[in-house]
């Protein structure tokens, strides 16, 4: 039998794929270096695992697909350099890991003149879209699109309007980048949930099956979104030990994988202002040094304000809050998209982007339907602050995000993220910042130079006879 993919790595990711491919209709065979993977996928394919990535080559139909799901990095250099000296001109191998972005350009660049049809994919979804349909964001060879297209398409999570969750990014490594972005995205989106629950818990004494129930509302409004469900869900979980809360026994050190600290580099890189995608991968950072933590809470002094507001007020403004803090952190995503777009010349479709992250995605969100209209209203948007439903939401939100803010900040209650939502906003509107101070002061202790107001040219000023 010819199979028409497979999969090269078959860890929960690459099987359930393989299974939502096989579901689909597809011939599917896979390969993995440990043999109970390879049974595993056996039996639940009903299929024969090859023992070798030659015997895998040799049974796909020609042009070969394979969908590599191994871990980033040298696990990916190590199976193309097996695999190149099997495949042909035409074959396509797509990289569907978190790969980081000049990890693909690079491989790209190294692929040239193969033949060989090179896609760097983000797959978006865990394990369960995986299974029932992810968000997929290739890029790279656009010859492999018309190949790989009915396979990703099929197995992709379908939006509201029944269009598949996964529509071709454009050339190089713009798929991973595109999916580095989500996951920066998605970061913030996870840190001004968890400042919500934070401030609901230590301003208003809300116990977590209170908050599930606050949270469950405000997913039946504007904040309607997988990651407000799956709070709502956790919230409500009992722990089967202690009869307590289970999120009140779980440690409060968050992990990361990277993807948020290279979105926030890439930013830095194409000076591109993403300080709450930044500050979400800083809280993680902060949440790890949790003895350090312990030790400063009995040194440093803070505020003993008790809160005296009116709850169901309070909490209403903490929706707010949330509501334009997840604007902001959208708003810095999608520039840092567009900084992409002028640095490596993508062409990226901002509207279709956003079209394909609402559903199947970590951050799939009603939001997302109101981003693609912004820019099917303005493709070239400066920036998702100024489209005029966004700024209209802003103007309703921005003095409940001021407040909730204050109130941390009076309260000494951590919300960096909600801080520097508010920062970026007032920052951005701004048509005149103290940068001119900066700028003298650079010209002052290195002569940098500066530029004046009233005239071209660029000057310096003999600050120290
Ligand atoms: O879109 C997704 O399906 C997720 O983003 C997925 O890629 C993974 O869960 C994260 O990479 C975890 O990242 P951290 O371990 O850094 O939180």
């Amino acid at each position: 039998q010819s199979f028409d993919v497979a999969l090269v790595g078959l860890g929960v990711m690459g099987e359930n794929l393989a299974l939502n491919l096989h579901g689909h209709g597809f011939a599917v065979t896979g390969f993995d270096l440990e043999e109970h993977k390879r049974a595993s996928f056996a039996s639940r394919l009903g299929t024969e695992a090859p023992r070798s990535l030659q015997e895998l080559v040799a049974s796909l139909r020609a042009p070969r697909v394979l969908l590599l799901m191994v871990p980033a990095g040298a696990p990916v250099d190590a199976v193309l350099r097996d695999l190149r000296p099997l495949l042909h001109p035409g074959d396509v191998v797509i990289d569907g890991g978190n790969t980081r972005f000049t990890d693909t350009q690079r491989r790209i660049a190294e692929l040239t003149g193969s033949g060989i049809l090179y896609v760097g994919a983000g797959v978006s979804g865990g394990e369960e879209g995986a299974l029932r349909g992810p968000s997929i964001m290739p890029g790279g060879d656009a010859q492999a699109w018309p190949v790989v297209r009915p396979l990703l398409q099929a197995i992709a999570a379908r939006a509201e309007d029944d269009t598949p969750c996964c529509e071709w990014i454009g050339p190089g490594a713009s798929g991973h980048f595109v999916k580095m972005v989500h996951n920066g995205i998605e970061y913030a989106d996870m840190q001004t949930i968890c400042e919500a629950y934070f401030l609901m818990q230590q301003l208003l004494g809300l116990q977590p099956r209170e908050m599930s129930a606050v949270f469950a509302e405000w997913s039946r409004g504007e904040l309607s979104s997988y990651l407000v469900d799956i709070t709502a869900d956790i919230l409500s979980r009992t722990d089967p030990e202690s009869g307590g809360a289970l999120v009140d026994v779980i440690v409060d050190t968050a992990e990361q994988k990277g993807t948020g600290k290279w979105a926030s580099q890439a930013a830095l890189d194409l000076g591109v202002t993403a300080p709450t995608i930044a500050d979400a991968v800083f809280a993680r950072t902060v949440s790890a040094v949790r003895a350090e933590r312990a030790a400063a809470a009995g040194v440093l002094a803070g505020p003993k304000l008790q809160f005296t507001g009116e709850r169901a007020g309070f909490t209403e403004k903490i929706r707010r809050a949330l509501l334009a803090a997840k604007i902001c952190a959208y708003a810095q995503g999608f520039a840092l998209l567009a900084a992409a777009d002028r640095e490596y010349s993508w062409d990226l479709a901002h509207g279709t982007i956003a079209g394909l992250w609402r559903a199947g995605c970590i951050i799939r969100a009603r939001l997302l339907e109101d981003i693609r209209h912004a820019y099917a209203r303005d493709a070239k948007l400066a920036n998702l602050l100024v489209d005029p439903h966004f700024a209209g939401v802003m103007q309703d939100c921005q003095q409940a995000l001021r407040e909730v803010v204050a109130t941390a900040a009076l309260h000494g209650v951590p919300a960096p993220a909600f801080m520097s939502a508010l920062a970026y906003y007032d920052s951005y509107r701004a048509p005149r910042l103290p940068a001119n101070l900066l700028q003298a002061q650079r010209d002052y202790f290195g002569a940098h130079k500066y530029e004046r107001l009233d005239r071209a040219g660029k000057f310096h000023t003999h600050w120290v006879d």
